[in-house]
């Protein structure tokens, strides 16, 4: 059987569900680039093509920006509930779909099968929410100044979103915005990673098959982020941009807003701290501490990025970590039952060997791990270091891999400073049985997330978001659809 034969059928459930699309989608329309251009679209497990996708500029970005603008009244003139049907029609044929999706998914971005099922149900989820929290947009009447006049709020939708999104979870990130963004009224024109593309092209036909009227989702394709985002960060039609990212791009795309002062969500990087304490349940922390950090092969921004260990269990947490990582299965997601398939690219698997060789370098150990998988390509080995300092890179950036750095510490006290010497602050994690230290460090955390005892944060209905240069604004939850709104007050006098 020649290479990658295996792969190229697992896609045929794809194709036959008619979810493989080469078009981007403007105005209800599958189109091209205006100048015939495209780019692939590569399965980072092998590094082969799976598909072709236009490469658009600024042009195609107006056009897309205004057929949201033309089909924003309509929209937002229909009723909550009615717009919550669409939603709900979109949301049942993403769960109808869900193994396609899940396939096309690990095509694209390499993560294990189950994790992308996962994902499929978790990016659905947003919808299935928002279609009911839409109807709950109440406005407010309030205490009037004077005895002949009456104060009432309405929730009005904000116009036309712009919405960037990350290769890192190709389908919940966009739901996450486009989902909250519809039921309260707006039209959405999204920008997806370069890297995955062919999942959000994916929802969109579901979309339009729930009867999504055109111009609402429009999906502009690009290998060139720059054009886009320019177009879309100047435009003044549009009114509020939705970013998942890093936050060097965050920052230049908030800057870039503030010449029409868009509102801006920022979902950015994270340097999350995970602490063990020595009076923790061990066999509890290991087991979060692998699902928060080995979870899409360490390429989350809530992962843990420094694990805290208290010293008088270091060692036992050290040896039994790393017994559990060991035994993980690491290789291309659709051939196989693997916990760990590839880093997204090269660049990204530089990244990550770049700051090992660092922390090598300035005295750190490999228990576990430490360099590119045997595989090749973009694997990169499930890997445990300790003797971490503060002093290596890795101490003050994001990894985004599958690297777990043990730090060593003494006191409660020491543990928060150290968890909170940084810029970030998205999700941090701490394990222990003590009732008053639990309040003592979440209070003393600043972070926007904290899980207790617990590795995995995520749902539709907590808000996640992050403090610091972790960004702005909260998705999820009934706090998730207020970035899509804009508060009207209405002063009636002469009562
Ligand atoms: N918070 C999070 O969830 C994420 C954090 N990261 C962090 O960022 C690092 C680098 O990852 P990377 O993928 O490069 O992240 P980026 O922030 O570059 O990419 C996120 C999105 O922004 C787009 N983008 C990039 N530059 C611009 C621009 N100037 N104007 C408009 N849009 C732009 C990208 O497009 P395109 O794909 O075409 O480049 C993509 O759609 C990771 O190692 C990780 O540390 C990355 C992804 C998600
Ligand atoms: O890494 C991200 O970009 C978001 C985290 C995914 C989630 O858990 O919701």
């Amino acid at each position: 059987m020649p290479e990658g034969t295996t792969r190229i059928a697992a896609l045929d459930i794809v194709r036959e569900a008619g979810l493989l699309k080469d078009k981007a989608y403007i105005d209800g329309a599958w189109v091209g680039a205006d100048d015939g251009g495209d780019f692939p679209v590569l399965d980072p497990a092998t590094g082969r093509e799976i598909g072709r996708v236009p490469n658009m500029g600024a042009a195609e970005t107006r056009r897309a920006i205004d057929a949201a603008a033309a089909a924003w009244p309509a929209w937002r003139a229909r009723t909550a509930k009615d717009r919550a049907a669409v939603l709900r029609r979109w949301y049942g044929l993403i769960m109808d779909n869900q193994e396609a999706l899940a396939v096309l998914m690990t095509a694209e971005q390499g993560k294990p099968l189950g994790e992308a099922r996962g994902e499929i149900a978790y990016g659905a989820s947003f919808v299935e929410w928002f279609a009911e929290e839409g109807k709950r947009l109440y406005g407010e009447v309030v205490p009037a100044h004077g005895t002949d006049k009456r104060i009432l709020t309405l929730r009005e939708p904000i116009g036309v979103v712009a919405a960037i999104t990350p290769w890192n979870f190709p389908s919940a990130m966009i739901t996450r915005k486009v989902a909250p963004a519809l039921a309260a009224g707006c039209p959405v024109v999204l920008k997806p990673a370069e890297d995955t593309p062919l999942s959000a092209l994916a929802l969109v036909e579901l979309a339009e098959r729930a009867g999504l009227p055109k111009g609402l989702i429009n999906v502009v394709t690009t290998h060139e982020a720059k054009a886009v985002g320019g177009e879309m960060t100047a435009n003044p039609i549009v009114r509020k941009l939705s970013f998942t990212g890093s936050t060097e791009v965050g920052k230049i795309l908030m800057a870039q807003c503030a010449g029409t002062v868009k509102k801006v969500s920022l979902e950015l990087g994270g340097n999350a701290p995970f602490i063990v304490f020595d009076d923790a349940d061990l066999e509890a922390a290991v087991a979060g501490a692998i699902a928060s950090k080995y979870r899409n092969a360490g390429q989350t921004c809530v992962c843990a990025n420094r694990l805290y260990v208290q010293e008088g269990i270091y060692e036992a947490f050290t040896e039994k970590l790393k017994a559990k990582v060991e035994a993980m299965r690491v290789g291309p997601a659709l051939e196989g039952d693997v916990q760990q398939g590839p880093l997204i690219n090269k660049k990204g698997l530089d990244k990550v060997d770049g700051l090992v060789r660092d922390a090598l370098d300035k005295g750190a150990t490999a228990v576990l791990g430490g360099k590119v998988h045997a595989l090749g390509g973009t694997f990169y080995e499930p890997t445990i270091l300790t003797g971490v300092t503060a002093a290596m890179r890795m101490a003050t950036e994001e990894i985004f891999g599958p690297v777990a750095p043990l730090y060593r510490f003494s006191t409660e006290a020491e543990a928060i400073a150290l968890a909170n010497a940084t810029r970030f602050g998205l999700a941090a994690y701490f394990y222990t049985r003590d009732i008053g230290r639990v309040w003592r460090v979440a209070e003393g955390l600043e972070y926007g997330i904290v899980g207790i005892n617990e590795g995995i944060i995520s749902t539709e209905s907590a808000p996640f978001g992050g403090v610091k240069e972790s960004g702005i604004g909260r998705e999820g939850s009934r706090h998730g659809i207020d970035d899509f709104v804009e508060i009207k007050y209405l002063c009636m006098g002469g009562i």
